[in-house]
C-alpha cells in the first residue's frame, strides 16, 4: 500500500536557520495522524513541505507516491488547509462553493451544500463577513468537498468553538473511516488530538522526537512514581519534588517491577508532554531514538 507520506532526511532552512532537519518519517495511508510541539517547532513548515508550497533544503519528501505540488493529478490528490483559513473575503459562501467545484476534479458538491446547511452557513453572506470560526468552517468545508486521498489541516480547530471542534473532528473521523481518507492535522490542544488521533508525531527544537502509531506508543511507556533513583533505561523525562519523583521512561528497558515505584500508564497528553519536556537527570535535552 502506498505511504501517505514518506520522509527520507528532509530539512527546511530559512536563511541559516533550520525549521526542519533531519526529519524521516513512513506513514501508511489511512492513519489520522496528529502532529503537535511547541511554537516554532517546524510543524507548518512540514505540512508546507508536503502539501508542496515550500522546497526542501535537504533530502526528500513522497506523499501518496508522488512528489507534492508536482502535477494536477497530485494536487487533485491533496486537500490543504491552512492556519490562518484563506478564504476569498469579497466572495459569498456559494461563490467558494461554485470556485471549489471549477477547480476540484472530484469536488463533492453535495457534501459541500450539506455541510455549509448544517452548520447555518448563509449561501449569500461574503466570507469577509464571517465570524473567525465560520470562515475556519468554510475553509475546512472546502478542504473536505475536494474529496483529497490525503487531508492536511493546519491549526485547523484553533479558532472553534467546543462544541464546533468536536463536531469537526468527529465529521473528519467520519469522513476518515468512510473514505479511506489520510488526514494530518497539526494542533496544540492535545486533547482533541486523543479523541481522534491514531498516529502521533512529535516535533521539538526542528526535530522530530517521536512518531508512531498511538496505541504501541502508550503501551510502550510507563510513568514511574517513587524514590528519587535512576529507574535504568530510556528516561524521557523527570519531575522531583521533596517527597517524590516523577519519570517517564520506556518500558521496554526500564525497572518498572521494582516494588518501590508506583507504576501507571500514560494518556496521549503525558507522553506528549514528556517529550516536549525531555527533562533528565542531567538536566539537558537528549535525541532519542524513536522505536516502532
Ligand atoms: N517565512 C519564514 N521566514 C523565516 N523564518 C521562518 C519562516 N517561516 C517559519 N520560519 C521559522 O521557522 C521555524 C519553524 O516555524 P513553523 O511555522 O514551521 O513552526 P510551527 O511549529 O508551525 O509553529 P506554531 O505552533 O507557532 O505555528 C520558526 O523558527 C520560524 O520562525
Amino acid at each position: 500500500m502506498t505511504a501517505a507520506l514518506e520522509a527520507q532526511a528532509l530539512g527546511r532552512k530559512y536563511g541559516r536557520r533550520w525549521a526542519l532537519r533531519e526529519c524521516t518519517i513512513d506513514i501508511p495511508a489511512g492513519h489520522v495522524v496528529g502532529l503537535v510541539g511547541p511554537n516554532g517547532a517546524g510543524k507548518t513548515t512540514l505540512l508546507k513541505l508536503a502539501g508542496g508550497q515550500l522546497e526542501p533544503s535537504t533530502g526528500g519528501i513522497v506523499v501518496l507516491g508522488g512528489r507534492p505540488g508536482d502535477t494536477p493529478e497530485q494536487l487533485a490528490k491533496v486537500g490543504f488547509v491552512a492556519q490562518d483559513t484563506p478564504v476569498y473575503a469579497r466572495l459569498t459562501v456559494a461563490d467558494h462553493l461554485r470556485l471549489g467545484a471549477r477547480l476540484n476534479p472530484r469536488w463533492d458538491g453535495a457534501l459541500a451544500r450539506e455541510r455549509v446547511a448544517r452548520l447555518g452557513l448563509v449561501p449569500g453572506q461574503r466570507a469577509g463577513r464571517l465570524s473567525g470560526g465560520q470562515r475556519a468552517q468554510l475553509a475546512l468545508t472546502l478542504g473536505l468537498a475536494k474529496r483529497p486521498e490525503l487531508l492536511i489541516l493546519d491549526e485547523p480547530v484553533a479558532s472553534l468553538d467546543p462544541l464546533a471542534r468536536r463536531e469537526f473532528l468527529q465529521g473528519l473521523t467520519e469522513a476518515a473511516a468512510a473514505h479511506g481518507l489520510s488526514v494530518v492535522l497539526s494542533s496544540h490542544l492535545v486533547s482533541d488530538l486523543e479523541r481522534v488521533c491514531d498516529y502521533l508525531i512529535v516535533l521539538v527544537d526542528s526535530r522530530v522526537r517521536l512518531a508512531g502509531e498511538v496505541e504501541p506508543l502508550l503501551a510502550a511507556h510507563r510513568r514511574l512514581t517513587g524514590p528519587r533513583r535512576d529507574p535504568g533505561g530510556h528516561v524521557v523525562s523527570v519531575r522531583h519534588t521533596e517527597r517524590e519523583s516523577t519519570y517517564v521512561v520506556r518500558a521496554d528497558d526500564a525497572r518498572i517491577h521494582d516494588p518501590g515505584w508506583t507504576v501507571s500508564r500514560l494518556s496521549l497528553e503525558d507522553l506528549v508532554l514528556a517529550y516536549m519536556d525531555q527533562r533528565t537527570e542531567a538536566d539537558g535535552p537528549v535525541a532519542l531514538e524513536v522505536r516502532r
